[in-house]
């Protein structure tokens, strides 16, 4: 008898073993998809990761429902990668397979599905599809569970991928309808209006309604612009929905609806490369040399220096070599202006894979990169999951940056790291760029393992922006803007250049407080105040969204001097309003850019000027490349410095440097950074742009007080409704641990930053080790000490995640 080893969706250790029927012997591949049955009742989609002929001694196995194509769905090298992402980060190849595989590609019983409201021919249908259809003609959507009523087990998935293939059914899920394809309206001129007498009779036509005239114009202006469609929202945001109504009314403009999640092909024209400036070659040419001694290289460049063009024609080089590239973005640059520039040199050979994408369009990037239809792909750190072919090179832009670590979902894996075992596979090289390295790849440099380049020149010779400090601690024209930085708000604005201002929010949100007792509302379930939120008059937490209505006055004394303290972007927003009333603002931050298309539509606005000043958090300090840019504000420098955490300072670098670079970068600039403390000498290094210097001080730090890039991390997370149950575990973690590994390696275990979330009491343990030995005994330990945890039936409850090296 033949048997597989599959892995299954599922937090358990291990693979699960199952008996191939008769009819499937010898036709099995590793990487094929198969469903099976699991415990009394479900199903789920298996990948093979092993065909053999020993029969399990100590249980009797299942026979595999059926195959769902005749080829491998996952690569050898993708299995080979997931098992090292597990072992590596503690956590069960389930964990891996559920994380990189699109949902839609992974069907089992809790799977809902509904109509996609396609025209269903019926004559096509088998059976079973039928019954599928029809039993969502009468419920707006089924889990496959209900489906085992009606059809045999075995032939549910099949059903159900074969309805997806005729788009007849898609997912339901809760996250995915948030990307639900949306229909965006578009506008068009009224075709008749290429007749010039017509045009200008209309015109005449609407000389006594002048907003209507003028926004006319404007769309005018803008066709001819830009070879893209204009949304309708672009100009009701401008004018008004009323304008914008009278023109359709009058049949000057025509609305039409086109589906925009689409993975669009790209049909505009080809741009040649730009010419790489001297810094710019010389650097390409470093870069290479390097990589005939390192596999990996670190690119340092000053922002606007150009480091898409080199990365540009390293590619070129790479696909002139029959080679395929991977080219990695921080989360939120994907949906900027970096993915149309590659498209307009590389054109279709592009693939683009992110959080937005929708299921189907998941599914379509994984078969397209399975097929080796990409030259290049980009995206965000899930990109290293999909099935991989050919590469010769990996880049990773903004190497230092967050996103690239997953912190919600296992796998807690980091890609900026994970890239290195891909390019291992292939042979390829890695080119991490970043004006802001983080501490880990200077550390590799020091260590010789990474080759280090230097691109010390913005392009065009254009002078880095001069930075400013300036206090606090002196009056304030409105309570968060210095006179200083109103002087220069008002001239940039004279000058007719844009500003950006810059405020984190992080630790800064606004809250609720009585002037009479000092009470502040919290959440019920976690440790934390509750976020006034003004525009809809609610108060929120930001860990479990509980949400209240507004007190009109204070829940604990009653008094009716209820006041908010901290400030967020809005508060910011009013006062720039205040100061600059004719000038147009725009925000910036998670609550602006909820919708899908929101970067592109404000992006697009940037562009054209119709936006003076831009305010925001983090978001607007990421990659921005814009024109007429020449002045960026920090509010509260402060508040990054003052997180508890000891990437506060790195952050803080980071964050500053990225931000102000986005300033003066077709000609001089100037940052304003407000402080309450302008001595520090962090601010400092900033203001002269000595990042090395700046960095050698962190390093020092983290190397005395043994935290990485000196020493590696391990951070064991407990959680339970119970506080003692928390508690009590993960101080039998530590105890066990102690066996191995002393102080001042082992710390805690700890309460968490926030001691309940959603009614979890959390506890921390961290674990420390040096860098350059391997962590495999310490990972053995660690495992060991949870299967002990395991054997105690009062612990088994206890929630445990483990995330090697946190942020
Ligand atoms: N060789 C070149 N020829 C023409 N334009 C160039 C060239 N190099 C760079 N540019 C332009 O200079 C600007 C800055 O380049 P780019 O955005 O690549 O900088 P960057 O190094 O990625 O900066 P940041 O780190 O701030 O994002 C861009 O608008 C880019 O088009
Ligand atoms: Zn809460």
């Amino acid at each position: 008898m033949e048997f597989v080893n599959v892995i299954l969706p599922l937090p358990i250790k291990g693979v699960f073993t199952y008996h191939v029927p008769k009819v499937l012997e010898n036709s099995l591949q590793i990487g094929q998809r198969v469903v099976v049955p699991f415990g009394g009742k479900k199903l789920y989609t298996g990948i093979i990761l092993e065909i053999h002929k020993i029969k399990p001694e100590l249980y009797k196995t299942k026979e595999i429902f059926t195959i769902l194509e005749n080829e491998a769905f996952v690569t050898i090298n993708q299995l080979n990668f997931w098992k090292w992402i597990s072992e590596y980060y503690l956590c069960t190849l389930g964990d891996v397979y559920r994380n990189a595989f699109p949902s839609a590609l992974k069907l089992e019983s809790e799977t809902y599905i509904r109509k996609t409201g396609h025209e269903i021919i019926w004559e096509e249908l088998d059976e079973r599809e039928i019954f599928v259809m029809q039993n969502l003609e009468v419920k707006t959507s089924i889990d496959l569970k209900e489906i085992e009523s009606f059809i045999s087990k075995k032939h549910i998935v099949p059903t159900i991928k074969s309805l997806f293939e005729k788009n007849l059914v898609e997912l339901d899920e809760q996250i995915i309808e948030k990307y639900k394809p949306k229909q965006m309206v578009y506008l068009d001129l009224n075709p008749d209006f290429k007749n010039s007498e017509i045009f200008k009779r209309a015109l005449l036509e609407i000389d006594r309604a002048p907003k209507q005239r003028e926004a006319f114009l404007v769309f005018i202006q803008w066709q001819q612009q830009r070879t893209s469609h204009i949304g309708k929202r672009e100009l009701v945001d401008r004018f008004s929905p009323a304008v914008v109504k009278g023109l359709i009314d009058r049949n000057f403009l025509i609305e039409f609806q086109l589906q925009i999640d689409r993975i669009e092909d790209y049909d505009d024209n080809i741009e040649d490369f730009n010419e790489l400036s001297e810094a710019q070659n010389q650097a390409f040419h470093e870069i290479r040399n390097q990589f005939s001694k390192y596999n990996t290289v670190l690119l340092q460049g000053v922002t606007s220096s150009g480091k898409t063009e080199i990365y540009f024609h390293l590619i070129d080089e790479q696909l002139k070599l029959g080679k395929n590239c991977l080219l990695l973005l921080p989360e939120i640059s994907i949906t900027t202006q970096l993915v149309t520039k590659i498209q307009k040199r590389f054109g279709n050979e592009v693939g683009v894979y992110h959080s937005k994408l929708n299921q189907n369009e998941r599914v379509e990037v994984w078969k397209n990169t399975l097929n080796n239809k990409y030259k290049i792909l980009i995206g965000a750190r899930s990109i290293i999951f999909l099935p991989i072919q050919n590469i010769g090179l990996i880049i990773v832009d903004e190497e230092h940056d967050s996103s690239y670590k997953q912190s919600d979902t296992l796998p807690l894996y980091n890609a900026r790291d994970c890239v290195q075992i891909l390019a291992h596979q292939f042979k390829a090289k890695v080119l991490l760029g970043s004006a802001t390295p983080s501490m880990e790849s200077y550390y590799n440099c020091d260590q010789g393992k990474f080759g280090f380049v230097e691109l010390n020149q913005r392009f065009g010779e254009i002078k880095l922006p001069e930075v400013d400090l300036v206090s606090l601690r002196t009056p304030t024209i409105t309570p968060n803007i210095s006179y200083e930085l109103y002087e220069q708000i008002k001239i940039c604005l004279e000058n007719k250049k844009q500003v950006i201002l810059f405020h984190n929010r992080r630790g800064f949100s606004p809250i609720l407080e009585c002037n009479q007792c000092g009470h502040s509302p919290t959440c019920p379930n976690c440790d934390v105040s509750l976020t006034y939120h003004k525009v809809s008059s609610t108060l929120r937490c930001h860990y479990c969204g509980n949400t209240r209505a507004l007190p009109q006055t204070c829940p604990s004394c009653h008094s009716h001097s209820l006041e908010t303290k901290g400030i967020g972007t809005q508060q910011i927003e009013e006062e720039i309003i205040h100061l600059f009333p004719e000038a147009r603002v725009a925000r910036m931050d998670v609550d602006t850019m909820k919708r899908k298309h929101a970067y592109e539509i404000l992006f697009e606005k940037m562009h054209l000027h119709e936006i003076d000043i831009l305010i925001g958090t983090q978001m607007v300090t990421k990659g921005l490349d814009f024109d007429s840019i020449q002045l960026v504000g920090v509010i509260r420098a402060d508040s990054l410095l003052n997180f508890p955490n000891f990437r506060a300072e790195e952050r803080t670098l980071q964050l500053l440097t990225q931000v102000s670079g986005r300033a003066g970068r077709r000609e001089a600039g100037k940052v304003l950074i407000q402080t309450f403390d302008p001595e520090n000498p962090l601010y400092l290094f900033i203001q002269e742009n000595n990042y090395h210097l700046a960095k050698d001080t962190i390093l020092q730090e983290r190397k005395e007080f043994l935290y990485p890039p000196y020493y590696r991390l391990i951070e064991i997370t407990f959680k339970h409704k119970k506080q003692d149950k928390a508690k009590k575990t993960a101080t039998f973690v530590v105890e066990y641990l102690r066996n191995f590994i002393q102080e001042p390696f082992i710390l805690g275990p700890e309460e968490g930053l926030i001691p309940r979330i959603n009614n979890y009491y959390i506890y921390k343990v961290l674990l420390k080790h040096p860098a350059n030995k391997s962590t495999k005994n310490l990972k053995f330990f660690i495992e060991q000490s949870l299967t002990k945890v395991e054997s105690v039936q009062a612990y088994r409850s206890v929630k445990i995640t483990i995330d090697v090296d946190p942020l």
